[in-house]
């Protein structure tokens, strides 16, 4: 559906970071063919563009991919600009079918800026089969802080799929979670975290899987995981 507003009924510098989003999101689509954590066209990047003058995000928008448009036709001009209730504000094609899932994470997580979806093949295997991937590796520690979360099964065409996200990480440190018989969703400050975040994702659920070939891999301890994680967070690459 279409908002009756335009973005010409928004403050000009949020039409400017509007332009500016429209870059960074079509430039961080490319990310995930080149990681390999997408066939086709599966998959989706947005990015929150937070109102200048309303401080409670009612009046956010978000950047998010057309959808069903191939990756290498993706350029800044063909993303849609969608309020909060997931309604296309400005564009010319329609919004990802996943629009309705990132609006309601952004409506209910305030802090988060950017949401990804991918189907990458070891993480959408986990959540086929309904598992949490446990966190065996620092790198879990450091990226996750702990498990990597299943989110129930839940049908497109609502807000069944965000509240799926929303329920399932607002009570946990990751920054992922496997919708199941779905595929991850992941969430960060900016689009460009929730893709790093999807990234890591795939690559500890190859790992840890490989790892359950050969044997039971050893749970870390909880504090170890604490102290890696808040480095990690904190610290690392500052
Ligand atoms: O998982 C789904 C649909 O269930 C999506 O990731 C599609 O695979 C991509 O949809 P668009 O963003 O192109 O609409």
């Amino acid at each position: 559906m279409s908002s009756s507003r335009t973005l010409q009924d928004y403050p000009e510098a949020m039409r400017d970071q509007v332009r500016r989003v429209r870059e960074v999101v079509a430039g961080l689509h490319a990310e995930l063919p080149r990681y390999e954590l997408v066939v086709w066209t599966a998959g989706n990047v947005s990015q929150r563009v937070r109102h200048p003058q309303v401080a409670d995000g009612s009046q956010d928008l978000f950047v998010i991919k057309p959808s069903g448009v191939s990756y290498d036709e993706l350029t800044a001009e063909l993303m849609v600009v969608c309020t909060l209730d997931g309604q296309l504000l400005d564009g010319t094609r329609a919004p990802s079918s996943d629009t309705a899932a990132h609006a309601y994470t952004y409506r209910h997580m305030p802090h988060v800026g950017g949401v990804v979806h991918t189907h990458s093949t070891y993480a959408t295997a986990w959540a086929a089969r309904g598992e949490p991937i446990p966190c065996v590796l620092t790198m879990m520690a450091d990226e996750f802080g702990g498990p990597i979360p299943v989110g129930p099964f839940a049908v497109i065409g609502d807000d069944s799929i965000g509240r799926g996200i929303v329920d399932t990480l607002s009570g946990s440190r990751s920054p992922a979670v496997l919708m199941a018989n779905h595929g991850p969703f992941t969430i960060g400050p900016d689009a460009r975290a929730a893709v790093k975040a999807a990234v890591m994702c795939e690559e500890v659920a190859r790992t840890v899987h490989i790892s359950l070939q050969l044997g039971e891999p050893t749970p870390l301890d909880a504090s170890h995981i604490d102290s890696l994680y808040e480095r990690y967070q904190n610290v690392y690459g500052q």
